[in-house]
């Protein structure tokens, strides 16, 4: 199948439990919980994203017409060397388009497959690293994978009823717009009496780096 890509960079992965280390961002466009256009915003399932990912007009981005065309623009995005090779699928809601021909040839190039996914579809097999990040009012199917990552607050979830889901790390992430300092500080709050959880940052944003 054709994949639309809105942008695809190297950079670090700013959140969760792989924060800090290379990746190539593959940010696919389309998002199944909103349409991404601000008009639209207040009436969407996720209303809170701070992220563009109409069009496929970003830096890197189009559309590569099979798996082996967009693997190959993920090895030169990732530059010169083979070592450790990492890629993150994201979005807009990356499962919408990962299938299984293009994780497939992403592996033959040597990368480990993450993905960012709001957790309402399932992945195809062999991705290496799953972040869910649920949305109030979706219709989550995916509970379990590598990190949860809780954008909070959001009323409809209450991190104790979600501890005991089958991920190796649980994460609270601030939600970030006006109150992204009142949020941070109840999360320290939070944590402080609720060790199993830990405040993930945006560090990518803190640094100025995409
Ligand atoms: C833009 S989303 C794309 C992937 C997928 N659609 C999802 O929601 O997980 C990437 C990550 O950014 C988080 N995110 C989006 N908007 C945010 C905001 N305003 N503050 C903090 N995290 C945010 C999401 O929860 C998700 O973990
Ligand atoms: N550096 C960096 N790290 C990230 N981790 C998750 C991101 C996303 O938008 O999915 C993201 C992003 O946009 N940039
Ligand atoms: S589900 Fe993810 S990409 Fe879609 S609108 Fe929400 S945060 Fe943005
Ligand atoms: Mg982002």
């Amino acid at each position: 199948m054709a994949y639309a890509v809105k942008e695809l960079f190297k950079t670090l992965q700013g959140e969760g439990a792989q924060a800090g280390r290379a990746a190539v961002f593959c940010r696919f466009a389309g998002c199944n919980l909103w349409s991404g256009r601000e008009r639209d915003r207040a009436t969407a399932t996720c209303q809170f994203c701070d992220t563009d990912f109409v069009g496929t007009d970003g830096e890197g981005g189009g559309r590569f017409g099979t798996a082996e065309d967009l693997a190959a623009a993920l090895a030169r995005g990732w530059g010169p060397g083979t070592e450790r090779r990492y890629v993150v699928f994201t979005g807009g809601e990356p499962l919408l388009q990962l299938d299984t021909a293009l994780v497939e040839a992403v592996h033959a190039e040597g990368f480990e497959i993450a993905i960012e996914t709001n957790g309402t579809l399932e992945p195809p097999p062999g991705v290496d690293w799953i972040c869910v990040s649920p949305k109030a009012g979706a219709d989550w199917v995916l509970k379990r994978g590598h990190e949860l990552k809780l954008v909070f607050p959001q009323e409809a979830f209450d991190p104790p009823e979600l501890e005991n889901l089958p991920f190796e790390h649980h994460w609270l992430q601030p939600m970030d717009g006006p109150d992204r300092l009142a949020n941070t500080a109840r999360i320290v709050d939070y944590c402080k009496d609720h060790p199993r959880w830990r405040l993930s940052l945006q560090t990518h944003k803190l640094i100025g780096i995409p």
